[in-house]
Formats: C-alpha cells, sequence, structure tokens
C-alpha cells in the first residue's frame, strides 16, 4: 500500500456521478465554480493535542492562497479535513459549495490533493498509476486516456510513462503526485508542500502550472515552509498557530505593510550621511565588506519603509540628494516578514 493510503485511492467511496468536467471546459461550466473553499470555527483534538483549535480560512476561487504555519500548527490536519480523509471534532467546511463530512463523495469529486511525500504502487508505471487514479474517479475511458497524456507531459514525466513508479526518483514521484491530484479536473487543489523534493526547474514548472490552475477560475490552496516559494506564487494567505487562524492576508496587504528593505550604495558614508540628515534610521545589513585602503568604500543598510510608496519616495530622495544608490530590493519575502512580525507578537 502507498504511504498516503487513505478511502481516496481505489476501493474508497467512489466519487459523485455528476464528476467534474474535462479540461479545456470554459463558460458556464467555469462559472459554477465560482465557490472556493470555507471553513469556520475547525476543532479537531488528537487525545489532549488541539491540532485545530476553531481555525477559519476562506480561500478565493481563481487566486492561489498560502498556508503557513509554524510546526505543528495544524496545517497538514486542516488540509487533511479539506481532502475529506480526516473528520472534524466540529466546524463547518465547504468545498466547493460541498461539505466533506456530509457530503463526502460530491466534496472529493471536487477536490485535487496532494500529500507532502506520494506514495506509489512500485510495480504499476506512471502511466498505469494514473489511469487507476482516473478510474477511482469515474473519468471515462477516452477522456482519461487523453488526460493521463496530457498530465504527464505537464510534469514532463512523459518519459517515463511506461516504466514502473519504482525508478522515479522523489521529485519525480512528487510530479506524479502532482498530476494524479488533476487527474479528475478538480475545482479545488490542495497542496501540502509540494516543492518538497523538486528541482529548481520543477519549482518554476510547478509556479506557473499553478497560476495557470488559478486562472483557469479553481482555488488552489497550498502550504509550504519555504516562504519565499509561496510568495512568488500566492495571491492570498492564511497564519495558522496553535490550530487557530492568526491573520488572514490579501497579498495586496501584506505588499502594503511596513517592510524592511536592503538599499546598498557605492558609498556607505554618503548613504548613511544622507539617512541621518533626514533622520531616517537604519541599521546595518552584516554585508559590508571594507577594502583596506579605500576612503569610501561601498556598503548598504537595512531600512524599514511603510508599503513599497514609501520603497520608492526613499529612492527617489537618495537619488536626488546624489547618493550613488546600486540597488534597493525587499531584504526578505513579504510573506516572511510577515510571518516573522507575527512570531515577534506572539513573544
Ligand atoms: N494522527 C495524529 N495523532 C496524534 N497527534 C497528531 C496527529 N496528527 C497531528 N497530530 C498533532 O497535531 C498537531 C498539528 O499537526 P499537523 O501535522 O497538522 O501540523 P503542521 O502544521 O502540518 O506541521 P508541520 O509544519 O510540521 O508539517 C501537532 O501537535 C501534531 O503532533
Amino acid at each position: 500500500m502507498p504511504p498516503d493510503a487513505s478511502p481516496e485511492q481505489p476501493g474508497g467511496p467512489a466519487p459523485a456521478p455528476d464528476a467534474p468536467t474535462p479540461p479545456g471546459t470554459t463558460g458556464a461550466a467555469l462559472a459554477a465554480r465560482a465557490h472556493g473553499i470555507e471553513v469556520t470555527g475547525l476543532r479537531r483534538a488528537f487525545g489532549t493535542v488541539k491540532a485545530l483549535d476553531g481555525a477559519d480560512l476562506v480561500a478565493r476561487a481563481g487566486a492561489v492562497t498560502a498556508l503557513v504555519g509554524p510546526n505543528g500548527s495544524g496545517k497538514t490536519t486542516l488540509l487533511l479535513v479539506l481532502a475529506g480523509l480526516l473528520v472534524p471534532d466540529s466546524g463547518q467546511v465547504r468545498i466547493a459549495g460541498h461539505d466533506p463530512v456530509t457530503d463526502n463523495a460530491g466534496a472529493r469529486a471536487r477536490t485535487g490533493w496532494m500529500p507532502d511525500a506520494f506514495g506509489t504502487w512500485d510495480s504499476l508505471t506512471a502511466r498505469e498509476v494514473l489511469a487507476t487514479f482516473a478510474d477511482a474517479y469515474r473519468v471515462d475511458r477516452a477522456t482519461a486516456a487523453a488526460r493521463v497524456d496530457e498530465l504527464l507531459a505537464t510534469v514532463h514525466l512523459d518519459e517515463y510513462a511506461d516504466q514502473p513508479a519504482a525508478v522515479l526518483s522523489r521529485g519525480q514521484k512528487q510530479r506524479l503526485g502532482l498530476a494524479r491530484a488533476l487527474v479528475h479536473d478538480p475545482q479545488v487543489l490542495l497542496l501540502d508542500e509540494p516543492a518538497s523534493g523538486l528541482d529548481p526547474r520543477s519549482r518554476v514548472d510547478l509556479r506557473i502550472l499553478l497560476r495557470r490552475l488559478a486562472d483557469e477560475g479553481r482555488t488552489v490552496l497550498v502550504s509550504s515552509h519555504v516562504l519565499s516559494e509561496l510568495d512568488e506564487m500566492a495571491d492570498d494567505a492564511v497564519f495558522l498557530s496553535r490550530g487557530r487562524t492568526v491573520v488572514g492576508m490579501s497579498g495586496a496587504q501584506v505588499a502594503g505593510g511596513r517592510r524592511t528593505w536592503h538599499v546598498r550604495s557605492l558609498s556607505l558614508a554618503a548613504l548613511t550621511s544622507w539617512l541621518d540628515s533626514t533622520g531616517t534610521a537604519y541599521r546595518p545589513d552584516g554585508a559590508a565588506r571594507v577594502t583596506a585602503g579605500d576612503p569610501a568604500p561601498a556598503g548598504g543598510v537595512l531600512v524599514d519603509v511603510e508599503g513599497e510608496a514609501g520603497a520608492a519616495a526613499l529612492l527617489r530622495d537618495a537619488v536626488a540628494a546624489g547618493v550613488p544608490v546600486v540597488s534597493s530590493a525587499p531584504a526578505a519575502g513579504a510573506l516572511e516578514q510577515a510571518y516573522l512580525a507575527l512570531e515577534e507578537e506572539r513573544r
């Protein structure tokens, strides 16, 4: 049995007969995808551990939503409940308008689930693995055959299509897991650490694919510890801590907050004396390399500014004052900074 064996796999309850539409469907069918994910007051305990302790979440259709939180904050538990693989103790969940508790088959027919490690049947080929899942989701044979080929190409596994899954590397298995999640053309995609084990090229491909899927009107909820990666792909973010939603943010809110910028100048002295003259607080970036005998070494500082407009004003004024600015960029991604600020508040 694969490690992520679950009733979702072949042999489990059948999806609803009105299974989702094939890829490329447009118009009215896409309009029906208006619902995303809605979670209210979700609770789930394992013995005395409250893995979910009143979590709330909204993930919009047509957007990529990042699910962020420290180890043990309840992300996987939440995703398992959303995937219909774990029954919550209490709370409300709607997946594309369906309740995974009372209408498990209906919700799961519309949900693609990619666990953090995808187990396969090693004796089946990559193509057979996908065909088996398509069959379990009652995708008709002709549609399934075309879709399996299309997905194998999408995740760049076409040359391994007829190889036993046992020969696939960890990253290739992850990509097969992504294809598996898409085999029934779900409206909602749940991905738990999808980029783990992927090489840089595959990470870029994943980002492009998730953006395309969201642009098609699907709901994409993705958890990862690699915040820089989420930064590049997420429209919105939900932060979990100790089983509760600490904050939900739109991308604009994240970008609009107070952030640290790294400003570098050909002359560190010119930069710092200008900042001093304007009363702007700054800190060393810890990377200044002073060359012996160089009277005006290059270097940079960290400055906290309000939103991107604040960063633009800082750059404009520095250049206007004759400071030879080389670069000005966020010191860390927006999600990372928001996350660290939240951690700071909790201390
Ligand atoms: N099957 C289980 N039995 C007992 N405790 C569990 C079980 N699953 C999760 N937990 C506990 O629930 C809490 C939340 O775990 P969960 O895996 O949801 O966190 P997470 O945010 O996904 O963590 P990570 O980032 O480390 O993957 C943890 O304290 C964990 O030990």
